[in-house]
């Protein structure tokens, strides 16, 4: 195969910049303290950084990507589809008053993970009337400023496609009528492309892997077929395989390339079908096949796959036919630069890549196959999915593991007995100043660890004297030795490690550092019992809670290994955790909190793969548990969606007490859970903790009643707030929850003792 018909082409970068430039500049210039000149500066300076660095790379095509806060929302305003609440505002004023809201009363734009990732997009809003008004200048700006950077033969403009701006979008309009209302706003930016004379255009549909992209056939067909022969475009399907019905007439769209994804979900055990569709059905030989083989969503390195399944897919190409070798997504999903990190241990620093070293990857998968002895492949098409081997830990775990000892309706007598209503929170109380000022100090090495230790228990110390002094029934001892959930038990346990710069986006300004997965996970020793005892000790009251993190949130929240299948490293993480709840129970806790708030996030996209992640994340949840005894309560709590589609899966979960974000819902969940006939105990958040409002006694006590009205068993209902307080101050905190604990009273009262005993229950004080 010749140079020329192998490229490498990349399809979305990092777009915070080295030393995270982006969120610096947004955050001075939303505090006032710099001009939009400047915001606008730096926005463009770490752009072009970005598309430089993939063209001294060897990149052949770059896409040129960037946007001052989210991609979507810039769509919005070159389509002139910003909702009309913003239409006071003008320029950078509407735009991120559209992101952030704008005070005393223009809300947001909502925000929603894109596709199956941990990026938030901003949510467009489209009405049966919306109707395009294009200002494509900013975009065209900034195709011209790629083109001075990396010159015109290697700048392709990247746009998100009609089809998926549609499907993405909320609100009361027709899917197919708006596509086609799409297609000449599309049209004139082609067109004024086209006079740039770019070498193609890149258009991303991810949309097109969902199982039901195969509905969109029509309205893809038709808009494609009104946007050909201006440019020639690159269709992108990023972010999983194209389903098996989709295929046939997707690769038949009139487009000159159509860019695939050939590695899925890291860690999912399916794998990725890609291979073997094309194995089966053959590849036009008129387009160029674009293999997204470099992993965009992993910070693993290509540990030599990619040139076999390179090499094996010319097979199926014809003579000279043309290639391009790409991520299979945008790479905004992995830190920027491996080279930043120092302190990794050279071997797993040897097997990792991230953004910059995956276009390194790209262009040696390129000189591999274009080299004069080519590449060989013992890769068979027809079979390859590329999935990690499942590791043996699940087989080798006794059945008895996975479930409690007794069933709810024998654990629960034996379990600690409350009065009507109990009340308790879920978990942390403010991370302070004083917290976050001693931290530092320990980690600068001013102070010692004894000294760190004695602080973190005076916090532990505060938190335990205010429950008690409101009156709590289940006491917490506050987390205040967490910075993190998911960090705090990385740290403690084996097989994580963490790095210094790694920051990835997940939505505007706000970054997130994941922790790697980088061996077999296993519990070095007590992680929270410590805390836990020091905490019961520090009061008479019966009830502390343990606290953990489940399985399912610390992998979502993690990069997971490739090489074994995630439901693998959920046994092993839940192996863990049972250790530790059993040292917690030995210990003299009763009641352990398990939280698994990131479930329902990891959801395939694929709905015929749903099936298996809800039974092995919920497996992984009673590992973890099943250890407990019939008298041990076992809570998790769930936070930040709607659980509505996998009731079933928490219904599994099989803990005592279940404690949900209910507040800002309207109790839709509770309804929902009510009609699934859920019927252990509930604590729906009767707060919001991401507000600074204090709640009346009487709003949490309405909340109680119609909790009852649903048709919860009275007996059942626990009155919490919505989420974790680590993000209030104590000055909310503090009358909040006297006001929780007020209202718990008065419904107390109001459905009389007496009635609630005659339900079960037994009353405690
Ligand atoms: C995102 S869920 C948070 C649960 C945790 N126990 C906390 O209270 O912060
Ligand atoms: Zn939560």
């Amino acid at each position: 195969m010749s140079a020329d018909n192998v490229k490498t082409s990349t399809i979305g970068y990092p777009r915070i910049g080295p030393k995270r430039e982006m969120k610096k500049a947004l955050e001075e210039y939303w505090a006032g303290k710099s001009s939009k000149e400047a915001l606008t500066a730096v926005a463009k300076q770490v752009e072009e950084a970005a598309w430089k660095t993939q063209a001294d790379s060897g990149i052949n095509l770059v896409a040129l990507d960037g946007t001052c806060y989210d991609q979507m929302l810039d769509h919005c305003t070159y389509l002139g589809l910003l909702p009309a609440r913003f239409q006071e505002l003008s320029g950078l004023d509407a735009y991120f008053a559209a992101a952030r809201g704008h005070p005393p009363n223009i809300t947001a734009l909502d925000m929603s993970k894109l596709m199956d990732s941990n990026y938030h997009y901003l949510v467009p809003e489209l009405t049966a009337n919306s109707t395009p008004k294009p200002n494509w200048a900013p975009f065209l700006e900034a195709v011209r400023r790629g083109q001075a950077t990396v010159g015109a033969e290697k700048a392709v403009p990247m746009l998100i496609g009609p089809i998926t701006f549609t499907v993405l979008s909320r609100g009361d309009f027709d899917r197919s009528v708006m596509i086609q209302r799409l297609g000449p706003a599309y049209q004139t930016v082609l067109n004024e492309l086209a006079k740039l004379g770019v070498p193609e255009v890149q258009i991303h549909e991810p949309v097109l892997a969902l199982s039901a992209a195969n509905q969109y056939q029509a309205d893809a067909e038709t808009v494609y077929q009104s946007l050909a022969g201006t440019v020639p475009l690159h269709l992108v399907v990023p972010y999983d395989d194209v389903a098996a019905d989709v295929y046939p007439w997707l690769v038949k769209l009139p487009v000159q390339a159509i860019g695939l994804d050939f590695c899925g979900v890291p860690g999912a055990p399916h794998g990725n079908s890609t291979c073997q569709l094309i194995a089966k059905y053959g590849f036009p030989s008129d387009k160029r096949l674009g293999v997204g083989i470099i992993d965009g969503r992993s910070p693993w390195a290509d540990n030599g796959t990619a040139v076999k399944v390179v090499a094996a897919l010319r097979k199926h190409l014809g003579p000279g036919q043309a290639l391009s070798v790409q991520t299979s997504a945008s790479l905004q999903h992995v830190p920027l630069d491996l080279n930043l990190e120092t302190e990794l241990p050279t071997a797993v620093k040897s097997r990792l890549a991230f953004a910059q070293q995956k276009l390194e990857e790209m262009v040696a998968v390129k000189e591999a196959v274009t080299g004069h002895a080519g590449a060989a492949s013992d890769i068979d098409l027809s079979t390859y999915t590329g999935a990690p081997t499942m590791g043996l830990t699940a087989k080798a775990i006794p059945t008895e593991f996975f479930q409690r000892p007794a069933p709810f309706a024998v654990r629960r007598p034996q379990q600690p007995q409350f009065h009507a209503f109990p009340t308790t929170t879920i978990g942390s109380f403010p991370q302070t100043p004083t917290i976050r000022r001693a931290r530092l100090q320990y980690k600068k090495g001013t102070i010692s660890e004894v000294e760190y230790r004695e602080r973190i228990a005076a916090e532990i110390g505060y938190s335990i004297g205010a429950q008690e002094a409101l009156g709590l029934d289940v006491l917490v001892h506050g987390e205040a030795e967490r910075t993190d959930m998911v960090e705090y038990f990385g740290m403690k346990l084996n097989g994580f490690c963490f790095t210094q710069h790694a920051w990835v986006q997940s939505y505007g300004s706000r970054y997130v550092r994941p922790p790697l997965i980088v061996g077999d996970v296993s519990r070095q020793g007590p992680m929270t019992v410590h805390e836990f005892e020091l905490a019961q000790s520090m009061t008479s009251r019966a009830f502390v809670k343990g606290m953990l993190t489940g399985p399912t949130t610390i992998i979502n929240w993690s990069f997971p290994r490739k090489d074994i299948t995630r439901s693998e490293q959920a046994f092993q993480i839940g192996l863990a955790l049972r250790e530790e709840v059993a040292d917690l129970e030995k210990a003299g806790c009763r009641i352990i909190q398990v939280d698994d708030p990131a479930i329902r996030e990891g959801l395939p996209l694929k709905t015929d793969r749903q099936a298996l992640y809800l039974e092995w994340s919920a497996a992984a949840f009673r590992l973890s548990c099943g250890v407990a005894t019939p008298a041990c309560q076992i809570v998790t709590h769930l936070c930040y969606s709607n659980f509505e589609e996998i009731m079933a899966a928490i219904d599994a979960l099989d803990a005592d007490v279940l404690t949900i974000e209910n507040s800002r819902s309207d109790d839709e969940m509770v309804r929902a859970l009510s009609a699934y006939g859920y019927s252990r105990d509930l604590g729906p958040g009767v707060y919001d903790v991401h507000s600074p409002l204090v709640p009346s006694v009487e709003s949490m006590a309405a909340k109680a009643r119609a909790y009852v009205a649903a048709g919860i068993d009275i007996s059942k209902v626990w009155l919490n707030p919505d989420c974790g307080l680590k993000t209030r101050r104590w000055e909310e905190v503090l009358p909040s929850l006297r006001n929780m604990v007020a209202a718990a009273k008065l419904v107390r009262e109001e459905m009389g003792g007496g009635k609630a005993n005659a339900r079960g229950v037994t009353a405690a004080k």
